[in-house]
């Protein structure tokens, strides 16, 4: 789990982290969204210590990034898996040259343990064959999962995702979801994922940040984002007539769901909101 409290952060005297709160939580996705400019990025370099904040704490399993000493803070970071926009991957080397990339970095294995661990994530991420190819000879979902092998080839315990879906069509982006989905459940980790993308957020927004102009303006899970009462939020995933359209039919979706599930019980019996915005 990873809390964040009470960060700040400005450049100059643009304030652009506006004391945040918030948990990220082990075993799920969480979803960092917002528009553009809201601080996204500038919120998850401040989680892995890329921006120092100006003020307030982040902390890794009750312990604070900051006050670590810097041995400690080399561990932690050998812990935390990247997957960057766009992939990154190294057009020089191949497939499986790029996922040992981190194990001949950091791992004090020999060849033949490192091999397998590569041969292992490799399967997991469904592309067996593809050990000898280059980047530029694979696809763009391809390369995302290369990203994601390489990016669990350590076995993170905090995995950031930075727009996993760019540059993907709608079905590869879903194979991609499903599998950092799988991958999060599997390993119990800590998924961090910034996304502008609403399929992701009904998909796999176990848990999710929506950021508004520096400040959090909304915090919950994929079944309570289409109830919300903040209107920058509703104008923000509802920004078309079309997706008003979805969620119309998402509500209706949902209230099946509801009526057949018995731990939504807790959200029926919550103050009327779910079923106000039902009937609406
Ligand atoms: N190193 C920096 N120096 C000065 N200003 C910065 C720096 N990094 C980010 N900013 C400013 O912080 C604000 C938030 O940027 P950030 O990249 O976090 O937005 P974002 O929500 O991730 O946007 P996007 O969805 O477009 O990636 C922007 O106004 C940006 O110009």
């Amino acid at each position: 789990m990873i809390e964040i409290k009470n960060i700040k952060k400005s450049f100059g005297d643009k304030i652009i982290i506006d004391d945040i709160s918030a948990v990220m939580e082990a075993g799920k996705c969480n979803l960092i969204i917002g528009a553009s400019g809201s601080g996204k990025t500038v919120l998850t370099k401040c989680m892995v210590g890329l921006f120092h904040p100006d003020s307030g704490e982040i902390l890794y399993s009750g312990e604070s990034f900051g006050a670590m000493d810097d041995e400690h803070r080399k561990m932690l970071r050998q812990q935390i898996g990247m997957l960057f926009q766009g992939s990154a991957l190294f057009d020089s080397m191949t497939v499986e040259q790029n996922v040992m990339f981190p194990l001949e970095m950091f791992s004090r294995d020999n060849y033949k343990t490192r091999k397998k661990r590569v041969d292992e994530v490799l399967a997991r991420v469904e592309l067996k064959d593809a050990h000898k190819k280059f980047p530029a000879e694979i696809s763009g979902g391809m390369k995302k999962r290369v990203g994601i092998a390489r990016s669990i080839v350590l076995n993170p315990k905090y995995l950031f995702c930075d727009e996993p879906n760019s540059g993907l069509d709608p079905q590869t982006s879903l194979v991609i979801d499903k599998l950092i989905k799988e991958l999060t459940n599997e390993f119990n980790t800590t998924t961090i994922v910034v996304t502008h993308d609403m399929n992701s957020v009904m998909e796999i927004g176990d848990h999710i940040v929506y950021l508004y102009q520096g400040k959090k303006e909304w915090e919950g899970s994929n079944k309570e984002i289409i109830f919300s009462k903040s209107d920058k939020l509703n104008k923000f995933i509802f920004a078309s007539e079309f997706l008003q359209d979805a969620k119309d039919m998402r509500m209706l979706e949902m209230k099946g769901k509801i009526d057949n599930d018995r731990n939504m019980e807790d959200l029926l019996n919550s103050p009327g909101s779910l079923m106000d915005n039902l009937e609406k």
